[in-house]
């Protein structure tokens, strides 16, 4: 006979280590975080060691009267799926608040086994928990651990399983007399053909009259009406209503049973966290230090640590290669700079670039500066991105450089005879390819194609796991959700709660979870509202984008980095305050209730495990739609028109490939953001496949001279307009409707023509050749962005409410 599958379900309120413990139990990686309402879906995994044991970790919930959507999937599970048993976490340093929900759980029939978590904190305050009173009272087993610390979980697992097989838990509460009355009478005129230990969880919720439970039970009038007299009586007697009583009942018990089992030592006094809070939380001092705390974040991930790391694994891993520990980096640079000052910095090179410079040609600023600071690394790179620009208006610095530097060239010293030289992956596979005769094409294929396509997106790995890492430490320790506390006074004003601030947070790893997590948001609008948003904030994917813009167009400016994040947020203001206004999302957000957790020093192991989370999806992307799409590039830009026929080519020219052709016939849309461009185009429509793919496209199709102001402008259209086809998905799934989704993608792809237009066309005056048509559209659109921004609500709103638990 097969062995029965015994299925533990982990419940309890949120941020009390529910997914913590699940993920030490079942070895699995799933996404823990310091603040309420981190597992929105419910997660399967089989206990370490025990095939036939199933442990479900679920949603975190406060009671089972669910408002939320998330909180419905917890409830759901307890009450449908009736699991053998149910292992009630509870936070040890909220043991009053906690034990709400456990006096629920002992109702349901099903045998509860509590594990008193976080014990590592209540020792460390020296609260004491009488665990043998407290467990006698309760009539539960309790087990003390330390999901975080591994102590106590198996023995807890272990409780659980014993508890499946043999226990049955007697709820020990009794509510007064008159509910027990009418409880009774319930369960007599409705419930008596329900298994007998369920009946008491039911007959509570009717007489709680829970919309849902009444709904499901589909009771007829006359029944109904007998009950409803049998609850009056108790209402009139306790004089409240049905709902209040109960809940009321239930507090003054546990307060009762706590009193003899549990001695806070701090009580009263401030602890470390609530003194943090009075400065990070402060009125005045809370935004400025989230956006010094985020400017921070992003500039050492992409502007300083992150470039240096993604410098090395593009130029290095996937480029010519690199010296191991820089042994030979000097010598080579002294080297370097010396033959250049010998052969290219002559002084016919040195006075054509000054006159470009007098004569203020783009970029020659650049290449003067790094001459004249004897900057090999600073000269190749400014003269990589201008010196077309440069020969095209007329400076011949080509012929000197090509003469120097060129293929032909002699005697130009070659990094890989300093030090200890490892030579990138397209070297050798290179010399791997020539070596087996391989021909042409498929060396193409390989080298330029492949290697070339998903390199360029691998490239950017580094600064990711920077970026990751330094978020992940954000969340682990507690200050997010300050964050989202701190921002609900802000999204208040333009419509959306705080909580809309999870998904954002979310959404910069990825837009897909991003947007699922706006299930915590009860009320429809604001949850519709946020789904719009927040793939405004640059998710991973988007800050290769950024990377590769902040450093081939602005030589790694300090200030684009930072820049797009806060775009990201200005567009979700500005379209929040936009969209209020219109009938659909009139009205006021629901009031923001959360908990602020206790501070806490997060392990290393979370920090890797919640970056490795989101760093691995994009390395997988990499491996196969990343893949294939440099693929269909590659042919697309290899295929095409040459003299008149059809045919393939590995000298094609971009203007005549396939590719080319498509980026033509479409380039026009873009021309009035400034990047009618067949690149910039393709990378675009390739960015709807996956934000990727737009470095994808120009580490395929090299960077073409774009002006830094078309550049900024195709950085904006690219960061806020409708996101990858997976994140599209989500957004079809959540909003569970063809005619909001298609609503919420068009808005996003307007919005964000609307802002490039505006930065181009505004910032053209500035770079001093405006087009007076493009000029007019952007200040029409700017007025009416404006308009809409300053034009009163439709209803009062009331602004400022704030709630703090
Ligand atoms: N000090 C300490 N912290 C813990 C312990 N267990 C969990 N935590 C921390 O508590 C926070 C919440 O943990 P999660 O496992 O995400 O909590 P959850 O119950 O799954 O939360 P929701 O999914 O929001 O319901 C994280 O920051 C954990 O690192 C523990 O035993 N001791
Ligand atoms: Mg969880």
């Amino acid at each position: 006979m097969e062995k029965k599958t015994i299925r533990i379900a982990l419940a309890g309120n949120p941020n009390c280590g529910k997914t913590t413990l699940f993920n030490a139990l079942t070895g699995s990686n799933q996404f823990v975080g310091n603040w309420p309402g981190v597992t929105v879906e419910k997660k399967e995994g089989k206990l370490k060691k025990h095939e036939d044991v199933i442990i479900t970790d679920l949603p975190g919930i406060y009671s089972l009267s669910p408002y939320t959507l998330e909180e419905v999937v917890a409830r759901n599970y307890l009450i449908n799926e009736h699991p053998d048993v149910i292992l009630n976490i509870v936070d040890g340093t909220n043991l009053e608040r906690n034990l709400y929900l456990t006096t629920q759980l002992t109702e349901l029939g099903i045998p509860v086994v509590m594990a008193i978590n976080m014990m590592d904190i209540v020792k460390k305050n020296d609260d004491k928990i009488n665990v043998k009173e407290l467990s006698r009272e309760l009539g539960v087993t309790i087990v003390e651990i330390s999901a975080l610390k591994g102590n106590g979980i198996m023995d807890a697992a272990e409780a659980a399983l014993q508890a499946a097989k043999v226990g049955r838990t007697i709820p020990m509460h009794t509510f007064s007399g008159a509910v027990e009355h009418a409880i009774a009478h319930i369960e007599e005129a409705v419930l008596h053909d329900m298994p007998e230990d369920q009946q008491r969880w039911y007959a509570i919720k009717i007489f709680e009259r829970d919309d849902k439970v009444l709904a499901k039970l589909n009771l007829s009038k006359e029944v109904l009406a007998h009950i409803e007299k049998d609850i009056q009586a108790a209402e009139k007697e306790l004089d409240d209503d049905a709902e209040s009583i109960i809940t009321n009942e239930r507090y003054i018990y546990i307060a009762s049973i706590i009193k003899g089992c549990y001695k806070k030592k701090t009580a009263g006094k401030l602890s470390t966290s609530d003194k943090i809070d009075k400065v990070v939380t402060n009125r005045w001092l809370a935004l400025p230090i989230f956006v010094v705390i985020m400017f921070f974040v992003y500039y050492i991930s992409v502007s300083t640590v992150g470039t240096w790391a993604t410098d090395w694994a593009n130029d290095g891993v996937f480029g010519d290669g690199w010296h191991l520990f820089s042994i030979g980096t000097n010598d080579y640079d002294e080297a370097i700079t010396k033959y250049a000052e010998e052969n290219v910095w002559t002084k016919p090179f040195v006075v054509t670039v000054d006159k470009a410079v007098d004569d203020e040609v783009i970029g020659a600023q650049d290449i003067k500066d790094a001459i004249q600071e004897e900057d090999y690394g600073a000269f190749d790179e400014a003269y990589g991105t201008y010196g077309d620009s440069l020969a095209q208006a007329g400076y011949d610095v080509s012929t000197i450089y090509d003469a120097a530097l060129g293929d032909d060239a002699q005697g130009v010293p070659d990094p890989s005879e300093f030090g200890i030289w490892v030579p990138g992956v397209p070297v050798l596979l290179n010399n791997l390819l020539d070596s087996i005769h391989c021909s042409s094409w498929l060396q193409s294929l390989i080298v330029d194609g492949i290697v070339g396509g998903v390199g360029a997106v691998l490239g950017f790995v580094p600064q990711m796991i920077v970026l990751f890492l330094l978020l992940a430490f954000l969340e682990a320790c507690g200050y997010m959700s300050r964050i989202a506390f701190v921002l609900d006074r802000v999204f208040r004003k333009f419509g959306l709660s705080g909580k809309s601030f999870i998904p954002m947070l979310i959404g910069t790893g990825c837009g897909v979870p991003g947007i699922m997590a706006s299930r915590t948001i009860e009320n429809e609008r604001d949850r519709r509202m946020t789904i719009m948003t927040t793939t405004f904030i640059p998710c991973g994917a988007k800050v290769p984008i950024i990377a590769l813009i902040a450093s081939a167009l602005f030589h790694g400016a300090w200030w684009v980095a930072p820049s797009a994040y806060f775009i990201g947020i200005a567009a979700i203001v500005i379209s929040g305050i936009m969209l209020k206004k219109t009938q659909m999302f009139a009205g006021e957000p629901a009031p923001f209730v959360m908990e602020l957790p206790a501070y806490h020093m997060p392990t290393v192991s979370n920090l890797f495990r919640s970056m490795w989370e989101r760093a691995s999806s994009f390395i997988k992307k990499a491996g196969t739609i990343i893949l294939l799409s440099s693929i269909i590039i590659w042919a697309g830009s290899m295929f095409g028109m040459i003299d008149g026929s059809f045919g393939f080519s590995l000298d094609m020219e971009l203007e005549n490939s396939v590719l080319g052709m498509l980026g033509r016939a479409i380039c026009w849309i873009f021309a009035p953001l400034g990047f009618g461009n067949i690149k910039a185009t393709i990378a675009t429509i390739m960015g709807l496949v996956a934000k990727e793919e737009v470095v994808g496209v120009f580490g395929v199709l090299d960077f073409e001279g774009m002006t830094q102001l078309a550049a900024y402008s195709f950085l904006c259209f690219n960061l806020l307009c409708a996101p990858c086809f997976a994140a599209m998905g989500a957004i079809k799934r959540e909003m569970n409707s063809t005619k909001w989704t298609t609503f919420a993608i068009a808005y996003q792809c307007v919005f964000a023509y609307a802002i490039s237009l505006v930065v181009y066309q505004i910032g053209s005056v500035f770079v001093g050749n405006a087009n007076i048509i493009g000029l007019i559209c952007a200040v029409i659109v700017l007025l009416f962005i404006t308009y809409m921004l300053i034009k009163p609500y439709k209803e009062p709103v009331k602004l400022g409410k704030e709630v703090r638990v």
